[in-house]
């Protein structure tokens, strides 16, 4: 790796998340010496109000690399499939969004407030969690640490963004076919495809990645994945079951001193999309503890901590850099 003038970092990928990773890159000031991104073909993009001329995503343009961020594409392979290896034979370190490796016991699953230690075990592949996964991972971390989880049950309100350009397109124009249904003045509870248990991909990212990156692998995570009219910000509803009873100000001191958790004790002050879209933190508010028994709404920016953020955290982990 190259440190003395800082690192050269490519982005795979020029969509919603690519962009969020362009400008959280330069945001949080990643020491990189050059940026550069890559994408199917070659054009010229405006990216975080900058030209890019985008290169082609093939293998030699990995040459000298030192991180390598794949923006990922949900519902299909991604192009980390196809490149990431070559990346990595080429010295970088890929950090991929995709969902293609998140559960391959090889490669670390990695939010860096929760588990930065899994990233000591990295061979050159870290995966960056699904995005609904992340913020509630984030919330859950600080209650099993302190009085451990028996159960889990979340209910999503997930943002259109989270399905690409796409889904913003059909929530402004109605056009394209990013839903089943029409999604604006709608609530659609089936995120990806519904498998054999009739649990939906988004529902199954959400139980298996969570007891991964927790260790626990035989959490109960029973989750129901609803798309809802809102550009950007994903909202939860999370009851969790804890194996000790706590009480309400030992709840709140927990998610008080959570890391990466912007937290409110008024029921009053309840976070919203509309105001966590833009911000890097979880937020979590409408808290109600009855004994071993807790219940919340927890909001974050499904682009940001939900893809961008969390990967430039990883990076930044790993550099020694901030991670806040
Ligand atoms: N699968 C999510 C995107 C996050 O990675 C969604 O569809 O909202």
């Amino acid at each position: 790796m190259h440190t003395k003038d800082g690192y050269s970092v490519v982005v795979v990928g020029a969509g919603l998340v690519g962009e969020r990773l362009v400008s959280e890159l330069r945001r949080r000031r990643f020491p990189f010496r050059e940026l550069r991104v890559l994408a199917r073909s070659s054009r010229r993009a405006i990216l975080d109000g900058e030209e890019f001329e985008i290169g082609v995503a093939e293998p030699g343009a990995f040459e000298g690399v030192d991180f390598a961020f794949f923006a990922g594409t949900e519902g299909e392979k991604g192009a980390a499939v196809r490149l990431a290896r070559e990346a990595i034979s080429r010295g970088a370190t890929v950090i991929d969004n995709g969902s293609d490796f998140r559960l391959d016991p090889g490669v670390p699953l990695v939010v860096p407030e929760v588990n930065a230690r899994a990233l000591e075990e990295h061979e050159g592949l870290i995966a960056n969690p699904n995005c609904s996964t992340i913020q509630m991972v984030v919330t859950l971390a600080p209650l099993a640490r302190r009085f451990g989880l028996r159960k889990v049950v979340v209910s999503t309100y997930q943002a259109v963004s989270g399905a690409g350009r796409g889904g913003v397109e059909a929530l402004q124009s109605g056009a394209g076919e990013a839903f089943p249904k029409p999604i604006a003045g709608n609530a659609i509870p089936l995120i990806g495809s519904v498998g054999e248990d009739g649990y939906t991909s988004e529902e199954r990212k959400m139980r298996e990645e969570s007891r991964k990156i927790l260790s626990m692998p035989d959490l109960p995570v029973y989750a129901t994945a609803v798309r809802i009219p809102v550009h950007t910000g994903h909202s939860e509803s999370i009851y969790v079951e804890l194996e000790r009873e706590a009480s309400p100000e030992e709840v709140l001191a927990a998610f008080e001193e959570a890391s990466g958790v912007s937290f409110s004790g008024d029921p009053q002050d309840f976070p919203t999309p509309l105001e966590a879209a833009g911000e890097p933190e979880t937020f979590v508010g409408r808290v109600r503890v009855e004994g071993d028994r807790v219940s919340y709404w927890c909001v974050a920016d499904n682009l940001l901590k939900g893809a961008a953020t969390n990967a430039v955290q990883i990076a930044e982990t790993l550099v020694g850099a901030r991670v806040s």
